[in-house]
């Protein structure tokens, strides 16, 4: 039987959480793709740190010494556009296949990272970059071999979202409601990424490249946080039937695209009024297949880790073979 091993860029919510995922399904796993799912190596920016991890998982700060192990897939959960794409283009160059959460890496140089893997012919997965636990970039890569999608509105920031379910419905202000969305590991590293809109403008650009199969320039996307609204308002306007939600909105028209990353208020008729707390939810219109809404969770270290997962099994089961080490 051959196994697969794995490296984990990452030891945060997300990596330890696919760690702890790998572990726990191992019997399942090994049934599914009839090898087992091995983690070899852990990278962390502080290695001095002791993880929670088994005796024979290499913990490094280095690299190159976890790329010196036998490793067929790389799992990026770090932060950051760099170091994270030089490390992913090395392992590419070294065969590995690429699993991605790291959608600001992805927003800037996911075109180049898959052109580059192509030619390797090697995978680059990345479900787990847009929308958390919600199958959004399967979902659309299906979608798209027949459709075109001509619209997408969504909710894809889980933090933004918990918070202004959380300033509605406890009358608590944006801080508080942000200190517990980092205390559930909803928050990115840095939650002026949440906030200011800037992590849902990375998941716009992701999913706009994605249906136009183009690479997608920064200014063609408008971004706006939910910092500007005042939490009289968030509480008063549900009187009115009004509930703040922030919002990207994608039109495609010939291929072109326009974005808009912005907080709306919205009422009872729209399709992402009812999406509450750490949900995302996206609707999808597309030529034939009119419209479609999917909504989960869209931040955690379970829904996130479990899409990581099902990524590294379709590697196996519908692409690639399992190898022998
Ligand atoms: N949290 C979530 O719900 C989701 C997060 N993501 C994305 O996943 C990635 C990880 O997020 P999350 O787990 O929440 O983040 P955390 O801050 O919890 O963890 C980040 C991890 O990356 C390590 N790291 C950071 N920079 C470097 C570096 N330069 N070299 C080596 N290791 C580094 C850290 O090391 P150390 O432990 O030593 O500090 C830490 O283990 C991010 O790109 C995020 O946008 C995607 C979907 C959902
Ligand atoms: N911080 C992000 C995490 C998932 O992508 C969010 O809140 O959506």
């Amino acid at each position: 039987m051959g196994s697969v091993n794995v490296a984990l860029l990452g030891f945060g919510t997300v990596g330890s959480g696919v760690y702890e995922l790998i572990e726990r399904e191992q019997e399942r796993l090994s049934e599914s793709l009839n090898g087992s799912v091995n983690v070899v190596a852990v990278l962390v920016k502080d290695d001095s740190i002791k993880r929670d991890v088994s005796s024979d998982v290499l913990v490094t700060s280095n690299i190159d010494d976890v790329l010196a192990q036998p490793v067929d897939v790389i799992v990026d959960a770090i932060v950051g556009v760099e170091p994270a794409f030089t490390y992913l283009c090395k392992a590419i160059d070294q065969g590995c296949h690429i699993i991605t959460a790291n959608k600001e890496m992805f927003a800037y140089k996911g075109f180049e990272l898959k052109e580059k893997a192509k030619e390797q012919g090697v995978a680059v997965h990345y479900e787990a970059t847009v929308a958390g636990g919600v199958p959004v970039i399967r979902t659309l890569s299906q979608l798209v071999s027949v459709n075109e999608v001509v619209r997408i509105e969504a909710i894809l920031n889980g933090t933004s979202n918990y918070i202004l379910s959380e300033m509605r419905n406890k009358q608590i202000d944006l801080n508080t409601a942000l200190q517990e969305a980092q205390r559930l590991g909803y928050a990115e590293a840095d939650p002026t990424n949440d906030i200011e809109g800037f992590d849902a403008f990375y998941k716009a650009v992701i999913l706009a490249e994605l249906v136009t199969e183009e690479r997608v320039s920064f200014n063609q996307v408008f971004r706006q946080g939910i910092t500007g609204l005042r939490q009289e308002d968030v509480v008063n306007q549900q009187l009115k039937g009004h509930r703040a939600k922030h919002i990207v909105t994608l039109t495609i028209k010939q291929g072109e695209v326009n974005g808009v990353v912005e907080p709306k208020w919205v009422t009872a008729k729209h399709p992402l009024y009812d999406v509450e707390g750490v949900n995302n939810g996206v609707v999808v219109t597309s030529q034939y297949n009119g419209q479609l809404k999917l909504e989960g969770p869209g931040a955690g270290k379970g829904p996130t880790a479990s899409v990581i997962v099902e990524d590294l099994v379709h590697i196996y089961k519908h692409e690639q073979k399992i190898v022998v080490h």
